[in-house]
């Protein structure tokens, strides 16, 4: 269980976070500037926030960003140009890239889990940007922490390897039983990836539901306002 207790302010943004997160997947909704990736970044230590946070009954507030138990796959999360697929998912194990024949090992079940192994020996610019984002995957793989936080990695890609990515996510975070939080926008994505939802409101949390939640008739007020789909089903069937 993540308990959160956090608040941040950045000039008139005054934000006030309080949730406890299950393991499972989580999606973030909320409008531009509400404060999603302000959240993140505060769980993920880029940030400085006040109050509370534990993981499992450990405090993380004063470990640095790398102590953590925590991944990240930001918007801008780039690899090595100058390193091949299997080496940019061995820097999340090892940043001098000498490794244990077990950690070769494990390296070899990310890039299978991630469907990369015909592309171990390939450079990051002869990948399609679905194989790119599922290297940084592999690389969370790897690094074997408890936390897995998205926020909206897939965006750029179209949305059957969307899709495709999300699958992936929901797979691992169940394999693994990771607790992931996705920063997403879009209902058809929420359904498909599943567990939990959030809405965030000016640096506060406003609704925690099951995302069964979106499919109720009539719809839920707080996430039909959200969509701009009152009165109906927000599912898109
Ligand atoms: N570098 C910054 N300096 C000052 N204020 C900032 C900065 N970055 C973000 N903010 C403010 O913090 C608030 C929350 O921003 P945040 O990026 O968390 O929103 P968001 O919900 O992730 O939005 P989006 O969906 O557009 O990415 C906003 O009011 C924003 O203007």
């Amino acid at each position: 269980m993540l308990n959160i207790k956090l608040q941040y302010s950045w000039d008139s943004f005054h934000a006030d976070y309080r949730v406890n997160i299950p393991s499972g997947v989580t999606t973030l909704l909320g409008g531009s500037g509400e404060g999603k990736s302000t959240l993140l970044h505060l769980l993920g230590g880029f940030l400085d926030g006040h109050g509370e946070l534990d993981f499992n009954s450990e405090s993380l507030l004063r470990l640095a960003p790398y102590e953590r138990p925590i991944s990240t796959l930001f918007q801008s999360d780039n690899l090595f140009p100058q390193l091949t697929v299997w080496q940019n998912v061995a820097i999340g194990v090892s940043p001098s890239l000498s490794l244990s024949t077990e950690q070769k090992d494990k390296v070899n079940w990310a890039l299978e889990k991630t469907q990369l192994v015909d592309k171990a020996g390939r450079f990051p610019q002869a990948l399609s940007g679905g194989q790119a984002q599922r290297v940084a995957i592999a690389r969370i793989l790897v690094r074997n922490k408890p936390i897995l936080l998205l926020d909206e990695p897939f965006s750029a890609l179209d949305p059957a390897l969307r899709e495709e990515m999300l699958y992936l996510v929901k797979e691992v975070t169940e394999e693994l039983s990771l607790t992931t939080l996705l920063v997403s926008h879009l209902p058809q994505e929420v359904s498909l990836i599943g567990g939990k939802v959030i809405l965030i409101e000016k640096g506060n949390i406003v609704a925690h539901e099951p995302v069964s939640v979106l499919d109720q008739t009539p719809a839920h007020s707080l996430f039909s306002d959200y969509f701009g789909i009152p009165n109906s089903s927000l599912m898109i069937k």
